[in-house]
């Protein structure tokens, strides 16, 4: 089953609490979160106090994304304000084994991203010790990017490494998912799609999620 994780980048932020009750309802699978530094991505975004603010009123996991350099200072606040998964940049970490143990610790599940322009090669070792692969289809930094169509053989690739090695973890895609890019990710092998503005700019957002995942079947 596709699971949908709607990027909270793309909504209205004077009213998130009801934003994301409108996404829970409409059938979302996690709620994406997505955090920036001004350094690693030329964008500011949120913290751990937002987080910490739409924990409560959500059931469902909060799936972070980290676009921050030295994560490795910010992922235990992270975790506290109450992050299920958090996934960290292979370019962003020196020692990227030793990031996925510190999130690990924290008792939270543990990802990695690639950028478009980063080969799949680069997270192969880590695979084993992941519980989620981040595949960029955009570079990173805003919502409502074009699809970057190259980044599919990365997914395929990395899918076949985990039916080779007899992994689970999961597979997401993030950028410029929508009713025409769906279906190219999940018949790559992506089993989680971060959309922001394909959900957030639909004036009904359960019918905008509930299009992305019947675009898969078709
Ligand atoms: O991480 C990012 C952007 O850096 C994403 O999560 C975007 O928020 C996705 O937005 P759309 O491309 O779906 O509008
Ligand atoms: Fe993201």
């Amino acid at each position: 089953m596709t699971k949908i994780a709607p990027s909270i980048l793309s909504a209205d932020f004077s009213k998130l609490g009801e934003e994301i009750k409108e996404v829970e309802q409409g059938g979302a699978d996690y709620i994406h979160v997505d955090v920036m530094d001004g350094h690693f991505v030329p964008n500011i975004t949120i913290g751990p106090l937002v987080v910490d603010a739409i924990k409560p009123i959500t059931n469902l996991p909060l799936d972070v994304h980290l676009m921050i350099e030295n994560p490795d200072l910010y992922i235990p606040s992270f975790a506290k304000s109450g992050a299920s998964i958090i996934t960290v940049h292979q370019e962003a970490c020196v020692h990227l084994h030793r990031t996925i143990q510190l999130i690990k610790d924290q008792g939270v599940k543990a990802g990695v991203v690639i950028n478009p322009a980063t080969p799949a090669d680069v997270i192969y070792p880590i695979l084993p010790d992941v519980d989620l692969v981040l595949v960029m289809t955009v570079n990173p930094g805003f919502g409502g990017q074009s699809f970057i169509t190259n980044t599919l053989s990365k997914i395929e690739r990395i899918s076949k490494w985990r039916a080779e090695l007899n992994l689970n973890f999961e597979i997401e895609v993030d950028g410029g998912v929508n009713v025409e890019t769906a279906k190219l990710c999940t018949d790559a092998g992506a089993d989680v799609l971060v959309a922001g503005s394909a959900v957030f700019n639909h004036q009904n957002r359960k019918e905008a999620i509930q299009n992305i995942l019947q675009a898969t079947k078709g």
